[in-house]
């Protein structure tokens, strides 16, 4: 019989947690201990490992959380860990595909070849891969898998109840499969806005049916809310428009917790998130989606703590 295990990075300890949970049969979760020396270097400490070991590591802030995977994966891998599968709930620097100007880098590519090389296995949420159809073709070599968070979100709206009158909005067409899907399965009109984005804290958004929301619920649906330029800038075109409230969901909250009195002020009701971040607005687990995903790592595997 082989081992399996559960490592988590400090700041995901608390999802992981709950994935371990999910999986009902005693598995505990460690925190690998990271230690910053006076100079501004890590000290990664990790567990024990297993046959199998999964490293929970949601990547938002990513470029110290990258560096203690690296050393972390050299741990494990050294201390006999025949497979690793990194859990990255949020998948950073995956926006850039292409060199949208000349010398930049593809940081989508780089990316994954540096984490095919630390692992066997990719697990993440709504990566956002717009003109890569396939996550696969990022990490060359090994598994990758794209969950989605929408049954998730779906799930969640549906019990507390949506007026169904609600029209399900995406900012710009690169949500266009998200607001889709979900709209389907909570059986809601969708429509998807024009983006155009001049910088980081500047876009532009236009409907194409300005009538659409007169006099009707609007509910936002985005993977990533970063500056939270482009929820601003719909909400305050939705609200010109006529939608009679405006509520939010998405999957990775990267903003500042701050920054919700500026949603509020641009007239957001609410906004809710996906824990795949630690966030003050999240409201929607998704210890059931990685659970269901990692089904076939447990096999006929037991906890490492039981065979010591
Ligand atoms: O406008 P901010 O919040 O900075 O960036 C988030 C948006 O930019 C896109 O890549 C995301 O899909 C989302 O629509």
């Amino acid at each position: 019989m082989s081992t399996i295990a559960l490592q988590a990075l400090p700041s995901s300890t608390g999802a992981a947690k709950r994935l371990a949970a999910r999986f009902g049969f005693g598995l505990a979760c460690d925190e690998i201990a990271l230690h910053r020396f006076p100079d501004g270097e890590l000290r990664v400490t990790v567990a024990p490992t297993a046959d199998t070991t999964i490293l929970f590591a949601s990547l938002d802030q990513p470029n110290d959380k990258l560096i203690a995977l690296l050393f972390a994966a050299e741990a494990l891998r050294r201390g006999g860990a025949r497979r690793l599968v990194l859990v990255a709930p949020y998948l950073c620097y995956m926006r850039q595909d292409i060199a949208f100007h000349p010398g930049e880098a593809i940081s989508q590519r780089a990316m994954g070849r540096l984490l095919a090389t630390l692992v066997d296995r990719v697990v993440t949420v709504d990566a956002h891969l717009h003109r890569t159809s396939d996550i696969r073709s990022v990490f060359p070599g090994i598994e990758a898998e794209n969950l989605s968070a929408m049954p998730a979100i779906a799930d969640a709206l549906a019990a507390e109840g949506i007026d169904s009158a609600t029209v399900v909005i995406g900012p710009d067409a690169e949500s266009g499969p998200w607001v889709s899907d979900l709209a389907g399965r909570l059986r809601l009109q969708h429509t998807v806005a024009r983006k155009r984005r001049r910088d980081d804290r500047s876009v532009d958004i236009d409907f194409a049916d300005p009538t659409l929301l007169s006099g009707r619920p609007a509910l936002m649906v985005d993977d990533i809310v970063s500056s939270g330029t482009t929820l601003m800038v719909a909400a305050r075109a939705l609200r010109t428009m006529g939608a009679t409230a405006i509520d939010a969901v998405v999957t990775h909250a990267l903003f500042p917790a701050a920054m919700v009195t500026a949603f509020t002020d641009a007239g957001v009701r609410s906004i809710r998130s996906t824990d795949s971040v630690p966030h003050p607005t999240n409201a929607i687990a998704l210890d059931e989606v990685l659970a269901a995903a990692l089904q076939s790592e447990l096999g006929t595997t037991c906890s490492r703590e039981t065979t010591r």
